[in-house]
């Protein structure tokens, strides 16, 4: 994959908690999720997906949702979610449309021009199939009366609507440039994305005084058993030594929970029963892959 027609890139998805990031990113990444996202997951930003899209490459940057900061470590959170803007070469917002400018997309808003600098910078109203045409026509040039935006979508990420559109605009505007993946590291895995996910989830909420964007989660093995229920093996992998005891807790009770919240949420949503098996251990290395990246222009150091 070294043809020079091919394009690669990262995408972040920025906007409000609930503006519809994570369903837009679903929808555009479908079943091809890169078995190795794992490798690129930064304290900035998380590899959501990898998405193809003729001979692009598109690369979702997941950005923790904004939001207003109140402790110390919120605004060092809200840091984080605006490297990840920072560190990608297409910048997506998403406005809900029935909630239009709300302060949140104002404090957005205000801060767009210091991100934007080198980055093309989109708009994408989401949620249209909850608003009228004219609502919807009103919103949009309001906001780009307030910025430049490159091109103006009206989406809607649940249902599909314009979903396509967007994903092929973002493969026309990725550099030029080799695949960052390999096809044969993409497979078909949601499941066990959406397993790890759901785990990492957890173990965030329970852990994000401690341990924020410090940890990354793999499903390694997923056995379907006879009786119709799944047995998932997962790691927890975290950067540092001293963190594995954090996330182990006093006699294993943190991870405990993690993995018993995760189990209950996976047996809902696949409709069975889960025996699931979390382990926790230390990836070396983890920053030396940072400094990869970092070497191939894809600067993701905290530089605060
Ligand atoms: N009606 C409607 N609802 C949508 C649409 N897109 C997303 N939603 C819903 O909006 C809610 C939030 O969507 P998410 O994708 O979780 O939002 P998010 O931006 O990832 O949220 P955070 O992770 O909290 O930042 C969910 O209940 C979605 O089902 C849409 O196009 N139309």
């Amino acid at each position: 994959m070294s043809d020079t027609a091919t394009r690669a890139g990262f995408v972040a998805l920025i906007g409000e908690p609930n503006a519809g990031k994570s369903t837009l990113t679903n929808r555009m990444v479908g079943a091809k999720v890169s078995i190795v996202t794992h490798k690129v997951q930064t304290t900035r930003a998380r590899i959501r997906g990898v998405a193809i899209e003729g001979e692009a490459q598109i690369i979702f940057v997941d950005t923790p949702g904004l939001f207003r900061p109140r402790r110390r470590l919120d605004r060092a959170m809200v840091a984080a979610a605006w490297g990840g803007a920072a560190d990608a070469d297409v910048v997506v917002l998403l406005v809900e449309a029935h909630r239009g400018i709300t302060p949140g997309v104002e404090e957005i808003l205000e801060r767009l021009p210091e991100i934007a600098q080198g980055r093309i910078v989109a708009l994408a109203i989401n949620k249209i199939d909850r608003v009228k045409a004219e609502a919807l026509l009103e919103l949009s040039k309001a906001l780009n009366d307030r910025f430049d935006f490159a091109r103006t979508f009206m989406i809607s990420a649940e249902k599909g609507h314009g979903v396509e559109d967007l994903r092929r605009w973002l493969a026309s505007v990725l550099p030029e440039g080799p695949w960052l993946y390999p096809e044969d590291q993409i497979a078909d895995l949601p499941l066990r994305m959406i397993a790890a996910e759901m785990t990492r989830e957890k173990a965030t909420l329970r852990l994000h005084q401690e341990l924020p964007y410090q940890l990354t989660v793999e499903t390694e093995s997923w056995e379907e058993r006879k009786d119709g229920s799944a047995r998932i093996d997962q790691v927890i992998y975290v950067a540092r030594e001293g963190h594995k005891g954090i996330v182990l807790g006093h006699r294993g009770e943190t991870v405990k929970a993690i993995s018993k919240a995760a189990r209950e949420e996976l047996e809902e949503f696949l409709g069975r029963k889960v025996h699931l098996f979390v382990q926790v251990k230390v990836r070396e290395g983890w920053m030396d892959e940072a400094e990869r990246y970092r070497q191939m222009g894809l600067d993701f150091s905290d530089g605060s």
